[in-house]
């Protein structure tokens, strides 16, 4: 399987290191390496780069962009070689640069046999959008803002609750639903990065909610018979809004094979299941979203009229 690509944008200051940090050192148990700008800012010290973050990668001309016009896979070649291969790498993207083009090079099929983009973060500094609203207007931010799957309103801390509402507001209108509140980048680790212990094995066992992050909740769902593909595309497009992040192995009608669904944000992508347990559901899926968001009752009849 490749590994999980995710990409971290933002503006000047807006918490991009802060986000990194945390994400390598939060106790969530996975090898993650990262491709930083500055290899300084990033706090790993020798007892962690040995645990869990698993190797570092810093850009010698500063930018990922730059490095791109080379060769981006010879830049993560180290990081993919490495033994055991890392459960996600994280790249860092430059204050000045536009994401689409690092996301449509990561789509590159040959890179994305190996590294597959799973999302894009975009950092948004509530303090300075709070301070001086007309920035929102800078069509540097706006295009970064724009290729976010999920935008993180950082330094939630600095702004009043009217601030971040209103902030929020206007964030919304971007494509990007999916916006979370953090403060010193605390992204929750677990919402990102693919992994299988989310989908549920089989019907006797799924209990009501698997995952523990606080202020976000899981709902699971199976089936056992095959799926309408064109019905089920349609009815996650529905759900999209409702949630920060899907993951399910899928039986689809007239495939052989098993897929694997992942979404993050609004980003969804389709690649080979990993075998099932020969018990295990045709199809399982679960879903995560906000606290009260989802109501377990649409989205299972939803879901269920994708039964082919
Ligand atoms: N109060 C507060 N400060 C924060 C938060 N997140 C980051 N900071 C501070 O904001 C400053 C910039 O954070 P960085 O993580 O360096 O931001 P960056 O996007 O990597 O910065 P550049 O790479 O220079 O563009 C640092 O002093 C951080 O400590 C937050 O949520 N709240």
């Amino acid at each position: 399987m490749p590994v999980p690509v995710l990409l971290i944008a933002g503006f000047l200051g807006a918490g991009k290191t802060t986000a990194i940090n945390h994400l390598l050192t939060a106790p969530h148990g996975k090898r993650l390496a990262a491709v930083v700008n500055d290899f300084g800012a990033i706090n790993i010290d020798a007892e962690l780069l040995a645990g869990s973050a698993e190797g570092m990668v810093a850009l010698q001309n500063g930018c990922i962009c730059c490095t791109l016009q080379g060769d981006l896979l010879r830049t993560l070649s180290p990081l993919l070689r490495r033994n055991p291969v890392p459960n996600g790498i994280v790249i860092e993207t430059s204050d000045v640069s536009d994401p689409a083009e690092i996301v449509r090079s990561l789509l590159d099929p040959v890179i994305w046999r190996e590294a597959a983009l799973e999302a894009v973060l975009c950092l948004a500094d509530a303090q300075a959008l709070a301070e001086r609203p007309a920035t929102l207007d800078d069509a540097l931010l706006l295009s970064q803002l724009r290729a976010g799957d999920i935008i993180l309103m950082n330094k939630a801390d600095t702004v009043s609750e009217g601030q971040r509402a209103a902030l929020r507001g206007r964030l919304s209108m971007l494509p990007a639903r999916t916006i979370l509140e953090t403060r010193h980048g605390d992204v929750p680790a677990d919402l990102l990065f693919s992994e299988e212990r989310f989908v549920p094995q089989a019907h006797a066992t799924l209990p009501a909610n698997r995952f523990a992050t606080p202020g976000f909740e899981s709902l699971s769902w199976t089936a056992d018979r095959p799926l309408s593909l064109p019905r089920f595309q349609a009815a996650i497009s529905r759900l999209a809004r409702l949630l920060v992040r899907a993951q399910g192995i899928l039986h689809v009608e007239g495939q052989e094979h098993l897929l694997l669904f992942q979404m993050v944000g609004q980003r969804a992508t389709f690649g080979a299941a990993p075998a099932s347990p020969s018990n295990a559901a045709l199809v399982r899926l679960m879903l995560i979203a906000e606290i009260g968001r989802l109501q377990p009752d649409m989205v299972h009849a939803l879901l269920n009229d994708c039964r082919a």
